[in-house]
């Protein structure tokens, strides 16, 4: 038979035989999440090691095969309140208090599953939620997951928003305002698109009109390094430049559609679009940037703040379960 020549698939998937290519066509075509590494179908066992899960120590497809919806989010609390707040909104049986977190062998992210929802944390900026996210999108390949969206629940700075406003993110960009994430692969320098799923997106900001208790905007969600000069904080232990260059910066960010700044959007986004999971990113603003850099709201202010992405998430879910019309 004559070799086949390789056929390029979006973000660039290079598929190099048809056995290989039909794979792809099938899981793109049933929803399954797909990884994009012919490695993994090399290997007896994969350690899910941060999860403290494998696919020889335990049945993944058994636990986790029927999960539907996954929340992420930098704090291991909130993600524990996540999964009790859920658990009640779907009138689950059981005590809120039993919700084990499924990674306790391991401290590095916490899990939670409740039904077909799973949250999980993945700390702060983009090198940790991308070790978590490689990991998770591996858990949901090998549980043979299909239909899934992951949502990002979390907090972030406003631009020229009032605190406690959410935002679904349109489009994630990077500083440069770019809607591109960066990854450096053996020394050279991938770029991926970050895409985030417009059905979905329009869907949130409807289920936020019917419950009509909190402000919610669609806008681009500049991601970060760096909380502290990254996001051109006047409040760090460095800082080389004036209130001017800030505000000049801030007002650039705004004009080119920037509604807020966190720390994990592009690398959130372009993850999950390169493995075909439908993704949207939702973050509460916890204050306006143009209006200072500290963050003074009172701690009952924050939660209550925190709480609205979950809110929003939750009917969404609620929704798509046929639990409310
Ligand atoms: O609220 P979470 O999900 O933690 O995210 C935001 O908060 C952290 C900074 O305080 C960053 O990780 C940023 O992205
Ligand atoms: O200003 C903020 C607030 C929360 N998270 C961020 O990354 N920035």
């Amino acid at each position: 038979m004559t070799a086949m020549a390789p056929i390029i698939l979006n973000c660039m998937t290079t598929v190099t035989d048809q056995s290989d290519y039909n794979k792809h066509e099938d899981s793109l075509t049933n929803n399954l999440v797909h990884v994009k590494n012919p490695h993994l179908d090399t290997m007896e066992e994969d350690i899910l090691y941060h999860f403290n899960l494998g696919t020889k120590t335990h049945n993944l497809p058994e636990m986790f095969g029927d999960i539907k919806f996954v929340c992420v989010g930098g704090s291991a609390n909130r993600m524990k309140s996540f999964a009790q707040f859920i658990h009640q909104e779907l009138a689950l049986p059981g005590n809120i208090d039993d919700i084990r977190d499924i990674c306790e062998g391991t401290d590095r992210y916490s899990m939670y599953k409740v039904g077909p929802v799973l949250s999980i944390s993945h700390g702060m900026g983009v090198p940790s939620i991308s070790i978590m996210l490689h990991e998770l999108i591996k858990l949901l390949h090998h549980a043979r997951c299909h239909d899934v969206i992951v949502f990002r629940i979390g907090t972030s700075g406003g631009v020229g928003l009032a605190p406690g406003t959410v935002v679904v993110t349109d489009k994630a960009v990077d500083c440069f305002f770019r809607a591109q994430f960066e990854q450096v692969v053996l020394g050279k320098v991938i770029t991926r698109s970050t895409v985030l799923d417009m059905g979905v997106s329009e869907e949130l900001l409807q289920c936020s009109s019917e419950l009509n208790n909190f402000p919610t905007v669609i806008g681009n969600t500049m991601c970060t390094h760096d909380f502290y000069e990254g996001q051109g904080r006047l409040d760090g232990a460095l800082c080389s430049f004036s209130t001017e260059d800030k505000l000049e910066y801030l007002r650039k960010a705004y004009d080119t559609g920037v509604r807020n700044i966190e720390m994990e959007s592009t690398v959130f986004a372009a993850m999950c679009y390169a493995c075909g999971i439908k993704a949207a990113v939702i973050c509460v603003t916890l204050l306006n940037r143009f209006d200072g850099d500290q963050i003074t709201s009172s701690h009952d202010v924050l939660v209550e703040y925190q709480q609205r992405p979950q809110v929003l998430v939750a009917h969404f879910i609620k929704k798509h379960l046929g639990l409310i019309l």
